[in-house]
């Protein structure tokens, strides 16, 4: 790393010109970007500093410029709400564990599971008692289990439906890579960006208590998160199509959770939460 008031304009020029120096940076701000970079010009000459390569830069803890470096930056932010696709890592700091095991299955896998739901689910707009006033949501649900468990939340009581063919199949495979058991599946369908889930948690009294909840997402990427009911900190991370997340343990005693709505995207995404009712 290069320090611009340390060195004269003609060094800066033999330098750049030999490819000692590639990128500029903002040594207040810890940015990189290009040379040419219009926010990079501005700087004053003593927050400004010059690096051989981008990863001289992010070894010296500099992120890449949203302006000039758009893919980088993109990947950069990603990697801040994923930091960790390995199953064996709590995301939680405390009080529960969730472990994101990431794309589990491949794009033509995940793109089948996604329009075979879209199409042979049996969706119904959510129903819920709020205020003694019964409304309906924009989202659509559904409900699959070993039997005709009754499961109630939002103050009305829903019947599960006889598992699919493609449902019993994903059951399995979650099963086998999570070492988890369920009986039961609740599906959420989300239109678009604009459709989310607020703030809860799943501890109602059917669902067996601590036990685990696998999540499924097939369709639009989308941020997911978590606040701690006393402390309030929250976790979030970007659920992927065909990726698997887990929720136990102390999870839903102590976190809720969200899905938040955002503009960024106007594709449907389809979540199946795999749980275990008390029958
Ligand atoms: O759509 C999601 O990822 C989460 C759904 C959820 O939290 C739920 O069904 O309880
Ligand atoms: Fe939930």
């Amino acid at each position: 790393m290069i320090q611009h008031n340390k060195i004269s304009d003609s060094e800066l020029r033999n330098k750049i010109k030999n490819a000692e120096i590639c990128f500029g940076g903002n040594k207040k701000l810890k940015i990189y970007g290009t040379l040419k970079c219009s926010s990079g010009k501005r700087m004053k000459r003593e927050n400004r500093v010059f690096f051989l390569s981008g990863n001289e830069a992010k070894e010296n803890g500099f992120r890449p410029c949203g302006h000039c470096m758009k893919t980088d930056y993109q990947n950069w932010k990603m990697d801040l709400f994923n930091p960790q696709t390995d199953e064996n890592t709590n995301l939680l700091p405390k009080d529960g564990t969730v472990n994101y095991y990431g794309k589990l299955f491949s794009r033509s896998e995940s793109d089948f599971y996604r329009d075979t739901f879209l199409n042979s689910i049996e969706w119904k707009n959510d129903e819920a008692i709020i205020f003694g006033k019964l409304i309906f949501t924009k989202r659509k649900v559904a409900w699959y289990g070993d039997q005709q468990f009754e499961y109630t939340y939002s103050n009305t009581t829903k019947k599960a439906l006889p598992w699919t063919a493609e449902l019993l199949e994903l059951k399995k495979i979650i099963e086998e890579k999570t070492g988890e058991t369920f009986n039961s599946c609740l599906l959420n369908l989300y239109h678009s960006g604009e459709e989310g889930m607020a703030w809860h948690s799943d501890a109602e009294k059917d669902l067996k208590k601590n036990g685990a909840i696998g999540s499924v997402s097939f369709g639009a990427e989308r941020k997911f998160a978590f606040k701690h009911k006393e402390t309030k900190e929250t976790v979030s991370l970007i659920l992927e199509h065909g990726s698997v997340l887990v929720m136990k343990d102390e999870t839903q005693t102590h976190w809720l959770h969200r899905l938040p709505p955002t503009k960024t995207t106007s594709k449907p995404r389809v979540n199946l939460t795999f749980r275990t009712i008390l029958g």
